[in-house]
């Protein structure tokens, strides 16, 4: 019957719209059966019983009345549900972001986005129509009948031995054509939820598959997928429109059937006008809601789907952070030290860091390098919290990492990866992201030290300019300045800086090295680099080759004797 428990479950904390919703419902069937009877009675007068209009006006009043009463609870009661509706689909929405926040992003971009955002949107808003319509329709097909029963049994015992034998007809189609309509609407989903994550993959990788001349493969592809989507969609349609339609004359054929026997009774005598008057107009009453529930049925299936991608986005397994830190406070001077410290991301053979032992100090500066794939941003992952070690231990002041509090963990740490994110909107609310209640002094000072201030004025609106999508409208060494002067402004005790690769800012090679000087000295900096202006500043260098520490050194101490520095070395001196 399309009713998911984790569905019904969000109902728990609307407890009083949900009723609300059922009893108006209920209160509008109770009106329909007092409507049918005052309109069966002020017939039976005015026509058989050749009453005056005069003798009938109390009636009259009371059927009108009654009929305004019947729309009110209606309207009261589809009011209560939209409103329902508006609050799980925010809620659910809600719970979803927050669930998502705290997901590692190690283990989120191994989701498909696009996925995701259907779910977000076009699921949750098709609950819409499930909660809305859907939900009470049910309740109103199982209620309806039950109460017209309970009015038509007393005044006619046969009518309503035909209603309650012609009733399980509509159920019953609705069931067979049910187990259709679930896998074709799954179909459709499937290909929509597919058909998003691509586009969404295409959109992202335009320019790369424009330069390799593979657009036009991709439209193609576009359109493959986009007339499977048709065709998913007309498949479920079909089947909603023959639905409808069958329902529609088991409800034709049931009331004729009540109309017949009616007739032939009151023929004979077997039943006086009033009664069967009653029973007739109640007659398509009594199917109606099995019919309209038959309508809504596709949104039940709909709703049921959407669910069950919602829900799957509840299992990505979240990061269990302690809610206390005991023994750190934000004065400590943080010192770290990894422990024979192994990390295999999920789904692989190999180890991605292997037993790796070192030290940082409060307040030092320390650089990493090694080739590519050597696990350098794996260890700024397991140092951010984003994953876990799978072997060893990281301990900062003592404590085990993974015993911090997350939100405590990320206020003593800022992150400047090489390609920053920045969200469509203003400078000033990029910068504002880790300090809201920075002024407008603390951007200008720390945007100076970044030394992007001048480039912020020269724009036409200055730190208002929107900065695009993933801060398009920047440049790659710009969007990596803006990350440094939002480091400044979160003035957080450790600071972990992937340096940007050489092709991407000539300039900011050198002044990358001065603007990390302007770091209070009690900042521990530790920088993945690539460039060597960068290795001569360091206090240790940390060298990584195939996941393993292979040196430990200052700069002179390593290019004397470290392999791998001494080959960049002599690289590098071969390029100049
Ligand atoms: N999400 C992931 N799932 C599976 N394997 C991964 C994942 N991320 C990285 N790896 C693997 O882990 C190893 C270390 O990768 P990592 O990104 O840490 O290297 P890196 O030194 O930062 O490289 P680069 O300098 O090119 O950024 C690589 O073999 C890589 O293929």
């Amino acid at each position: 019957m399309n009713i998911d428990r984790r569905l019904i479950r969000l109902l728990k904390n609307l407890r009083w719209p949900f009723i609300l919703t059922l009893f108006f419902a209920l209160l509008s069937v109770i009106a329909i059966v007092l409507e049918a009877k005052y309109l069966s009675a002020i017939i039976d007068l005015s026509f058989l019983k050749k009453q005056s209009l005069g003798n009938l006006l109390d009636l009259l009043l009371i059927f009108i009345l009654v009929i305004l009463a019947r729309f009110l609870f209606q309207w009261l009661s589809d009011s209560f549900a939209s409103h329902l509706s508006a609050r799980i689909r925010h809620d659910l929405r809600n719970q979803l972001v927050r669930h998502l926040q705290g997901v590692s992003p190690v283990v989120l971009n191994l989701e498909k986005r696009g996925e995701l955002i259907n779910t977000l949107q076009q699921g949750v808003e098709s609950l819409d129509a499930y909660f809305r319509s859907y939900i009470p329709q049910l309740f109103r097909a199982a209620a309806f009948p039950i109460v017209i029963l309970m009015f038509v049994f007393p005044i006619d015992l046969l009518s309503g031995f035909v209603f309650l034998f012609t009733a399980p007809i509509i159920p019953v189609f609705m069931v067979l054509i049910g187990q259709h309509a679930k896998k074709a609407t799954q179909r459709q989903w499937k290909t929509l939820s597919f058909l998003s994550a691509y586009l969404l993959d295409v959109i992202e990788g335009l320019t790369t598959l424009k330069i390799l001349n593979r657009s036009q493969s991709q439209i193609t592809r576009i359109r493959l997928l986009s007339e499977q989507f048709r065709h998913n969609t007309m498949s479920v349609l079909k089947i909603a429109f023959l639905s409808a339609l069958v329902l529609e004359l088991a409800a034709s054929l049931s009331t004729a059937v009540i109309a017949v026997e009616i007739g032939l009774r009151l023929l004979y005598a077997k039943i006086s006008f009033s009664q069967a008057l009653f029973v007739l107009i109640l007659a398509p009453e009594f199917y109606q809601p099995m019919r309209q529930l038959g309508a809504s049925f596709h949104a039940g299936m709909e709703g049921m789907e959407a669910a069950r991608r919602i829900f799957e986005i509840f299992t990505i397994r979240g990061r269990s952070t302690p809610k206390q830190s005991a023994q750190l406070s934000f004065s400590s001077s943080l010192s770290i030290e990894l422990q024979k410290v192994s990390f295999r991301y999920p789904q692989t053979d190999t180890e991605a860091l292997s037993d790796i032992s070192l030290k940082i100090e409060a307040g030092k500066k320390y650089v990493i390098i090694g080739p590519s794939g050597a696990g350098k941003s794996t260890l700024f992952n397991l140092l951010l919290k984003f994953i876990a070690p799978t072997q060893g231990r990281i301990l900062v002041n003592g404590n085990d990492l993974q015993q911090i509090n997350d939100d405590f963990w990320f206020k003593q740490i800022s992150w400047v990866p090489q390609k920053p994110y920045l969200f469509h909107d203003t400078i000033e609310a990029n910068l504002k992201l880790v300090n809201p209640m920075a002024s407008a002094e603390d951007m200008v000072r720390a945007c100076k030290t970044a030394r992007l201030h001048d480039f912020i004025m020269s724009l036409p609106d200055g730190y208002q300019t929107i900065v695009g999508e993933r801060g398009a409208r920047l440049s790659g060494g710009q969007a990596q300045r803006l990350a440094l002067a939002r480091a400044f402004l979160k003035d957080a005790p450790i600071i972990l800086l992937d340096e940007p690769t050489a092709n991407l800012d000539p300039q900011l090679d050198r002044e990358i090295v001065e603007i990390m000087r302007q770091f209070p000295d009690d900042t521990t900096q530790i920088i993945i680099a690539h460039r060597f202006t960068t290795l001569k500043n360091a206090d240790l260098i940390f060298v990584m080759v195939d996941g393993k520490l292979t040196d430990v050194g200052s700069f002179a101490e390593l290019t004397a004797s470290g392999k791998y520095l001494h080959r960049m070395a002599e690289e590098l001196r071969g390029m100049s």
